[in-house]
């Protein structure tokens, strides 16, 4: 039961044996940024055989009532590996979390931290957009985002969705634990107008062998994103929930936001030593 488990090792000639698999501690993790592409990173880097994946995200280090059951508890949530291969977790909410560098370090100070970036307004739509879409899926009042995120004319600093955008102030407390060379920064936008380059690069800073090819992705028209084709002839888009229509925001309100974040954003450069070109 355990070898069915190792996803991608249908051959028998390949079928490891029942002993060598195992459940392992992630050698690599996805931090966020939340609604940053984090589901889509991590399941192009299952394409590569030498990663498995936690399927669902964990929220070990973030959720208190999960982080007390211990490391045998979020051992136990990660897939079945064999001796080689790189377990990979995903938890976009671990970026944001005060408490969360030191307990990843304290789990595994050599462990490589995947952070993938967005436009922060972008992303704070996308963040308002999928409240909204909980909120009304559980017949929950809401509000509008520019009520949220306006007041007087002025931006609100306490929203949260605004707060997570706020790229330097969470990466300045990782940088406190981590050294810079172990944080991989990935560029949301570049990996969907074409994944490939960037999927090559996390393949080098995660010292992989280049097994991930162009032919693993192909253009979906009727999604409008980039699918992934696995070695194994399996075809796969993200669910609906990736890449749905934004929440609407005037578009004052929206250069408002882009003018807020100039500064955040310079300093954000400025720690990761590259610039992106956000609005
Ligand atoms: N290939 C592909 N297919 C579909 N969607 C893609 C893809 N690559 C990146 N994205 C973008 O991923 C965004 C969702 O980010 P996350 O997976 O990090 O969201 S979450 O925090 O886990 O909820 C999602 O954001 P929205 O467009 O705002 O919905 C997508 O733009």
């Amino acid at each position: 039961l355990r070898v069915l488990r190792v996803a991608g090792y249908s051959s028998p000639s390949s079928s490891p044996s029942r002993n060598a698999t195992k459940q392992r501690l992630p050698g690599a993790i996805i931090i966020g940024v939340r609604k940053g592409g984090t589901r889509a990173l991590l399941e192009m880097l299952n394409l590569h055989p030498d990663v498995e994946v936690a399927k669902a995200e964990v929220h070990y280090f973030n959720v208190e009532e999960h982080y007390r059951r211990g490391l045998a508890w979020y051992r136990s949530q990660m897939p079945f590996t064999l001796p080689g291969q790189v377990t990979v977790e995903k938890t976009p909410g671990y970026f944001a979390s005060p408490q969360v560098p030191q307990r990843v370090w304290e789990m595994n100070p050599a462990v490589r931290l995947l952070l993938i970036v967005r436009d922060p307004a972008e992303r704070l739509v996308s963040d308002y957009t999928q409240v909204l879409h909980n909120r009304v899926t559980r017949h929950k009042p809401y509000k509008s985002l520019e009520e949220l995120l306006l007041r007087q004319g002025h931006i609100v600093p306490a929203y949260k969705a605004l707060q997570r955008s706020l790229y330097h102030q969470h990466l300045d407390r990782w940088l406190d634990v981590f050294p810079r060379e172990q944080v991989h920064v990935v560029d949301g936008e570049a990996l969907i107008r074409d994944p490939f380059p960037e999927l090559q690069r996390a393949e080098r800073f995660l010292d992989l062998l280049p097994r991930i090819t162009p032919s693993n992705f192909y253009f979906n028209t009727t999604k409008g994103f980039y699918c992934l084709l696995s070695a194994g002839g399996h075809d796969k888009c993200l669910d609906e929930s990736k890449g749905r229509p934004h929440a609407p925001l005037s578009s004052r309100a929206f250069r408002k936001l882009c003018r807020y974040f100039k500064e955040p954003n310079r300093l954000f450069f400025e720690m990761v030593g590259r610039f992106f070109s956000w609005c």
